[in-house]
């Protein structure tokens, strides 16, 4: 983990800005900072030889926001670093490329999801030029790779989301997309629940592929083939083509290791007959009232979850809240600045799980009540 150690840490008053760093506020032992590109906590803890700077893994940006806090942190410090294990803090990523989870995803063509070291992906950009291209990823050193790829070749049609493929469907408009691809998907055989295809994907992929628009999924694990294949045979009535062991345009890394290994390779193609009716959520996240007797009890209800984790002060008027929300299977970790009317330092994805239970945590810890 990038981090770092220094030799002090002054008594500051926030919020204050150091270069275009926004240090806002301390609660505890974190410390949240905005950067022109992104809003992501830091850990500062007090050591034998110094103090620890780290990252929040919640909030976790690019490395490259990490590094422009790091430094501001020292200069506002006045700090001298004993310690880094990050190279260089003044390397800078460009990332216009970069969209997050509250970007308009209405001119997106093509999705894939889990692009890993991008080959698959850049031979997407290329082959179809007019198009605009959104990979999913979670793993971030792979994103950081493919932007840099996509400065050096001069690629402008790749848009990066550094999210869970899962969630991001569900903030397409319907009837989008022309295709998606799923190339060598985790299997996660022990843990079938983490697994990107199932009937929640796909009944989210039929609705954003446009009519005869398609999904390709392609495998190594029989498993995984087996499995998707039931998945894909709920829905009453998609068109599936199956093909075993033949080469495809590109050949990723996964598939070049499977490949030695003289695996099988299993494709699925998924193709869209319908059309799907149109997306009209607008889910509002604001709230009203500060949030009041908050206890630490996990709730399950029946489409989602809500569990109050941690609480941190930062003033006698404000705390932030970690909580995690959301579907049960895929809950997603928040922040809440708790203040006269509070709002999400780390806002959940806008899709109706997290809707739902945004609107119940509202309920049930509403600090109006009462007030007449
Ligand atoms: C086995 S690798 C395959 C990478 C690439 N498609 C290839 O063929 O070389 C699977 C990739 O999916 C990503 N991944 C796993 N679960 C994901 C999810 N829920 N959303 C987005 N990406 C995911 C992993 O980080 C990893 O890069």
């Amino acid at each position: 983990m990038p981090h770092i150690v220094v030799d002090k840490v002054k008594d500051v008053k926030f919020p204050v800005k150091v270069d275009e760093v926004n240090f806002l506020f301390r609660a505890d032992d974190l410390i949240g900072v905005q950067t022109e590109n992104a809003k992501f906590l830091i850990k500062v803890l007090k050591k034998d030889n110094g103090y620890l700077v780290k990252y929040d893994k919640i909030t976790r940006p690019l490395i490259s926001e990490i590094k422009k806090a790091y430094k501001a942190f020292v200069k506002l410090n006045e700090a001298k670093i004993l310690f880094e294990n990050i190279e260089g803090i003044k390397e800078k990523i460009p990332n216009k490329n970069l969209l997050d989870i509250t970007s308009d995803l209405s001119g997106i063509d093509i999705v894939e999801v889990g692009f890993g070291s991008g080959r698959h992906l850049i031979h997407l950009a290329k082959t179809y030029p007019d198009k605009i291209i959104l990979g999913i990823e979670i793993h971030k050193p792979s994103i950081e790779q493919v932007l840099k790829r996509c400065i050096h070749e001069n690629i402008d049609n790749i848009r990066i989301i550094n999210h869970d493929a899962r969630i991001i469907l569900s903030k397409i408009p319907s009837n989008r997309l022309h295709s998606i691809y799923v190339h060598f998907p985790v299997p996660w055989d022990k843990k079938p629940h983490r697994r990107v295809i199932n009937e929640d994907f796909i009944s989210e992929s039929v609705r954003v592929l446009q009519k005869d628009g398609f999904l390709h999924l392609r495998t190594d694990s029989d498993n995984y083939f087996e499995y998707s294949f039931s998945e894909f045979m709920k829905f009453p009535k998609v068109d599936l083509k199956v093909k075993k062991n033949i080469p495809y345009e590109v050949s990723s890394k996964y598939e070049d290791r499977w490949k030695k290994m003289q695996k099988d390779i299993y494709d699925i193609y998924m193709i869209n007959h319908e059309i799907s009716e149109e997306l009209n959520e607008n889910f509002d996240f604001s709230f009203e009232c500060r949030l009041e007797n908050l206890d630490f009890e996990p709730k399950i209800y029946e489409n989602f979850v809500i569990h109050i984790e941690k609480i941190f002060k930062i003033d006698d008027k404000r705390e932030l809240i970690r909580a995690t929300i959301g579907n049960f299977n895929r809950p997603e970790h928040i922040y809440i600045l708790n203040q006269e009317k509070p709002e999400y330092f780390k806002k959940p994805a806008p899709i109706k799980e997290n809707y739902l239970a945004h609107m119940k945590l509202k309920g049930l810890f509403n600090g109006c009540t009462g007030r007449g």
